[in-house]
């Protein structure tokens, strides 16, 4: 990949005058005002000399299991702060957990970026540590911290530890899937799930394979925003806590030069994660969270760049759910840097990309070594030698659908089949295991009205299991189309994110039973085999069965929640409304 500009960062002089010396450093009523409330904490009062105050953002919850070690975490990040010099301040954000919030957690990523972004603003902070582990809890803290745009840096969880079950690894959601579907089947039973159930999550930390939280810590560390190797560390290793520690050292010296995100997330470090999620296999909720992040910074990225970017990027990491490792393995073998050294190498990542390091992200990497050569695969091994994001256009996506290759399978790809249509999920729940319903394996499975309003929130329903029937015949895979999204941790030939949503009056709203479909993956295309004039017929004729929401939080939601093609973000929250210090309080 050429390199068309350098990014060269020029660091501010230092000692200057922070932002948290508004609120600290003075003597007039306001200033003893804000630093006496303060000192009930036992804060000395050199404390508030000038240094930098940094507010680490902690998602920590026990209603969010894989973020309920964070507290610890903090400590560490404290211990670094204070050694460099800078006045650690911990603070609670809206903590999304994925395994328990209903309708779906993606409902709450706005929200929790919301209050990431006021509480950044309007508090004594002149940059932050963001702690997260869970999902939505890496993209909605740099959402938030992207439009106040104040130094920050990333410190993940980590994940758990692998699980196994007689002998065999168990991955997060992805042994869930599989177990799920051979009961189903009748290949597995009941009482064998629960005894699985207990050796799923056997540490702290977050999915274990490379789930949406492992992409995401992966998406964090590849865009520049978090120390180097910061993805992979199991959550219990000794150095997790390292990381932590070392990660709060380096916050105060990134607000001393005042290295910020908009420092760091240009269009180059977009491109490179981009680049980076097809060669780990990445969850496709990286595409909204990613197009997300880009639009809080001002970088111009869209759907379409997903694809064009990935097209030649093989996919080198075996872990679940496209391989067979976890992220215990991965570490072991070298983790992230590995795989970005290989990238870098092969022409196709911007070497020059600055990360919070103050590094370049090749400086970062050059000297890194591959340990396991079956858990980061040479490129000649690679699970596709096509693993970026598929974008799919086409009369039933006119903004688009995506499809992760590397966990579809190879003969349905192109494939064309019947119709089977799910008006909503209440409507496949009551259907999908009736004996009668008219479907086999060559039909494809349609499912509406599970989008970012349909919902509403576009819950992680797209990889819907397939009807016993089918799979009581050995089949595993048909292709199935909604606008809902699909687990990091699940697999199949899943067309996800279909936009226009059906709730929003999309194509995929007016698609009917026995209607034609064809995916040509290779193509790009995905089509509804009906006229122009009988789609605009349907079209225009088209009445949505769902109710708007009336009140709360949730009519926010649905009012302002833009399409999956642009990051779901809410219209009025897109962009950087940097960190002026609003009015004083009495
Ligand atoms: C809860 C999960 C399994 O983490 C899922 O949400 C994912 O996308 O990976």
């Amino acid at each position: 990949m050429t390199e068309s500009s350098k990014n060269i960062f020029v660091p501010k002089p230092w000692p200057r005058k922070l932002r948290s010396t508004e609120w600290f450093g003075g003597t007039s009523r306001d200033h003893i005002y804000h630093r006496s409330w303060m000192k009930n904490q036992g804060l000395p009062a050199d404390l508030f000399d000038g240094r930098p105050v940094i507010g680490i953002c902690n998602t920590w919850s026990q209603l969010t299991p894989c973020n309920a070690h964070l507290r610890e975490l903090a400590d560490r990040v404290k211990h670094g702060i204070y050694e460099a010099g800078g006045l650690p301040l911990e603070f609670p954000v809206f903590s999304v957990g994925e395994s328990s919030l209903r309708p779906t957690a993606m409902m709450y990523r706005n929200m929790a970026a919301m209050d990431v972004e006021e509480a950044l603003r309007a508090n004594p902070l002149d940059g932050v540590v963001l702690l997260a582990g869970c999902d939505k809890t890496t993209p909605a803290l740099l959402m938030g911290a992207c439009s106040v745009d104040i130094p920050a840096i990333v410190v993940s969880g980590g994940p758990m530890l692998n699980g196994y079950f007689r002998g065999e690894r168990v991955g997060s959601g992805t042994a869930l899937w599989q177990m799920s579907e051979d009961i189903k089947a009748g290949n597995m039973t009941q009482e064998d799930f629960l005894e699985a159930e207990q050796s799923m999550s056997r540490s702290a930390g977050s999915c274990n394979t490379m789930g949406t939280a492992s992409t995401m810590a992966s998406m964090a560390e590849a865009l520049g925003m978090a120390l180097s190797g910061n993805a992979a560390i199991p959550a219990v290793d000794s150095r997790r806590r390292v990381m932590a520690h070392l990660t709060g050292r380096r916050i105060v010296d990134m607000v001393k030069d005042d290295l910020k995100p908009s420092d760091v997330l240009t269009r180059q470090a977009f491109e490179n994660a981009i680049r980076i999620n097809g060669a780990i296999g990445g969850s496709t909720n990286a595409v909204i969270h990613l197009l997300a992040i880009a639009g809080r910074v001002g970088v111009d990225l869209n759907l379409d760049d997903w694809d064009k970017l990935g097209q030649d990027i093989a996919t080198i990491v075996n872990l679940m759910p496209s391989g067979k490792y976890l992220m215990e393995e991965f570490f072991y073998a070298g983790g992230l840097p590995v795989v970005i050294k290989h990238l870098a190498e092969a022409g196709k990542l911007h070497k020059t990309a600055l990360t919070v390091s103050g590094e370049s992200i090749w400086n970062e990497v050059k000297e890194v070594r591959n340990w396991n050569e079956d858990v980061i695969l040479p490129v000649e091994k690679a699970l596709t030698q096509k693993g970026g994001i598929v974008v799919l256009k086409g009369n039933l996506a006119p903004q688009g659908a995506v499809l992760k290759p590397s966990a579809a399978s190879a003969h349905l790809l192109q494939h064309r089949g019947r119709a089977v249509v799910f008006e909503d999920i209440d409507d496949y729940k009551a259907k999908i295991n009736d004996e009668a319903l008219d479907i086999d394996e060559h039909c494809v499975m349609v499912l509406k009205n599970c989008g970012p309003k349909g919902y509403p929130g576009m819950a992680e329903v797209g990889n819907m299991g397939l009807p016993p029937k089918i799979l009581r015949k050995g089949i595993k895979d048909m292709v199935r189309i909604s606008d809902a999204r699909m687990s990091g941790t699940a697999y199949g030939t899943v067309v996800l994110h279909t936009t226009p949503e059906a709730a929003a009056g999309g194509p995929l709203a007016v698609v009917k039973n026995g209607d034609m479909i064809e995916l040509d993956v290779e193509r790009r295309c995905l089509r509804v085999d009906i006229t122009d004039k009988e789609m605009a017929t349907r079209l225009a004729n088209w009445k949505t069965h769902l109710e708007a929401p009336k009140s709360g939080y949730i009519k926010l939601f649905h009012d302002h929640v833009q399409g999956a093609d642009t990051g779901a973000d809410f219209d009025f929250l897109k962009g950087c409304r940097g960190a002026a210090v609003p009015k004083d309080s009495h």
